[in-house]
């Protein structure tokens, strides 16, 4: 069975999944990648009154290049103005409030000051000059909605409106456990037949920088009764259990079968390379996912199924369907029989063109691919490919949003 199209799994999964219903109100300098609980209005209009978007005057009447205007008073910024009588300007300065009366202001550039009066050198029009009341936000308006993220430019909104407070969902508790009884940890001297656990701290430090609080269950033996207890555990502490390893066909792969036992799996074939075996389902009423082992097919499939899983419970967007970027390949590439992201590094060419440059290797094993490249690129199936060919790029940055 060549198995399911990534999307279609993609949105499967996330169907399956609700928000955290628990909220908290928290200061806004704690509030830095949260994601709202509710629509967030605005309390009051910003800016609050009309401001002035130069250094300059404002003026009261009709404006014509060449007339002159008495200059009677000044607006500082933080200042609240006496009102202009009519043909009057006010010297007033970038960011302070327009006196009520006036209608336009004009930079300074735009005039001659002889003492107390101005000349103008150009013709503005009523309204030049200003940022009207409200045109950033409006008192009532929602300015942002359940859901959002709260990056750098969402902070500077809802203070712009005055929320010292904000109410986001309660942050995702994870629960993350390797597997796999030839799992040394590092620092550990190393035995025969063992390796070293990389996906642990790789699945750790990918959900610290998604922002979730992670219960860290450690690294377990392929043994049935141990994966139980611990599945058992971790569903009533958490609103997702992932697993790596132990999730494909062979007779030590128990993952699956004990998450059988306690709950129900889905498993899937994703037509995908890499990160074909893929289990979703849920333990004892918990969602689960079980990633493949091989530990770029766990990198990858983490952000193709867990981000977008966080997401749905932090109350957004599953954030599958965006556009991707688009970029060159800098060297051709063989047609291959599953859709695959192969890793790949942004490389500038002598033309100053931006290309993608692809791992030597592309085998699911290699950690060493993964921490050279700087994101991954989608080789549509069945194209054999030419320098030049332009394809779906996901950068890794991008993933950790
Ligand atoms: N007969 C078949 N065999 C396999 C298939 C298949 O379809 N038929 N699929 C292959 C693919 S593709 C993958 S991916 C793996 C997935 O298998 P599991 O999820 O059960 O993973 P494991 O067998 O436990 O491990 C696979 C590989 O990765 C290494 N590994 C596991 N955990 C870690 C870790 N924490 N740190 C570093 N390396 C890890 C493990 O030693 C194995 O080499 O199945 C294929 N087989
Ligand atoms: O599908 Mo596996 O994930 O290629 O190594």
């Amino acid at each position: 069975m060549r198995g399911e199209r990534l999307t279609a799994a993609q949105h499967r999964l996330v169907a399956q999944l609700t928000r955290i219903s628990e909220s908290e109100s928290i200061p806004l300098e704690a509030a830095l990648g949260r994601y709202l609980a509710d629509d967030v209005l605005a309390p009051v209009d910003v800016p609050p009154r009309a401001v002035s978007l130069y250094d300059g005057y404002a003026l009261a009447g009709p404006v014509v290049s060449d007339s002159i205007w008495p200059v009677v008073g000044e607006s500082f910024a933080g200042d609240s103005p006496p009102p202009l009588s009519t043909n009057a300007a006010m010297r007033i300065f970038t960011g302070s409030v327009l006196p009520d009366g006036a209608n336009a202001v004009i930079a300074q550039e735009a005039v001659d000051r002889t003492g107390d009066a101005i000349r103008l050198n150009e013709s503005i029009s009523p309204g030049d000059g200003v940022r009207p009341r409200g045109a950033d936000s409006r008192q009532g308006d929602c300015i942002l909605e359940a859901g959002t993220r709260l990056d750098a430019p969402q902070l500077g909104l809802l203070a712009s409106v005055g929320h010292g407070f904000v109410s986001v969902v309660r942050k995702p508790r994870i629960a993350v456990f390797t597997t796999g009884n030839e799992l040394i940890q590092p620092g550990e001297p190393l035995a025969p037949g063992k390796i070293y656990n990389a996906n642990h701290p790789m699945l750790v430090g990918a959900l610290s920088r998604l922002g979730v609080t992670v219960l860290d269950l450690g690294c377990l033996p392929d043994d049935a009764d141990r994966l139980r207890a611990a599945l058992a555990g971790a569903a009533t502490q958490s609103d997702l259990v992932i697993t790596s390893g132990g999730v494909s066909v062979g007779e030590a792969d128990f993952v699956r079968q004990v998450v059988e036992e306690l709950g129900r799996v889905d498993q899937w074939r994703v037509f995908l390379k890499p990160g074909k075996p893929l289990a979703f389902g849920d333990v004892a009423g918990t969602p689960f996912i079980g990633l493949p082992g091989n530990p770029v097919s766990t990198f990858v499939t983490f952000f193709l199924f867990v981000r977008p899983a966080i997401r749905v419970l932090s109350g957004a967007d599953p954030d599958i369907d965006r556009p991707p970027l688009r970029l060159p390949l800098a060297e051709s590439r063989p047609a291959g029989d599953r859709p695959e992201f192969v890793r790949v590094r942004r490389t500038r060419d002598g033309a100053g063109q931006t290309n993608l440059s692809v791992f030597r290797n592309q085998n699911s094993g290699l950690l060493s691919s993964m921490a050279w490249a700087d994101g991954v690129a989608l080789m549509p199936v069945g194209v054999d490919l030419v320098a030049g060919d332009v394809v779906d790029y996901f950068p890794f940055e991008a993933w950790y949003l």
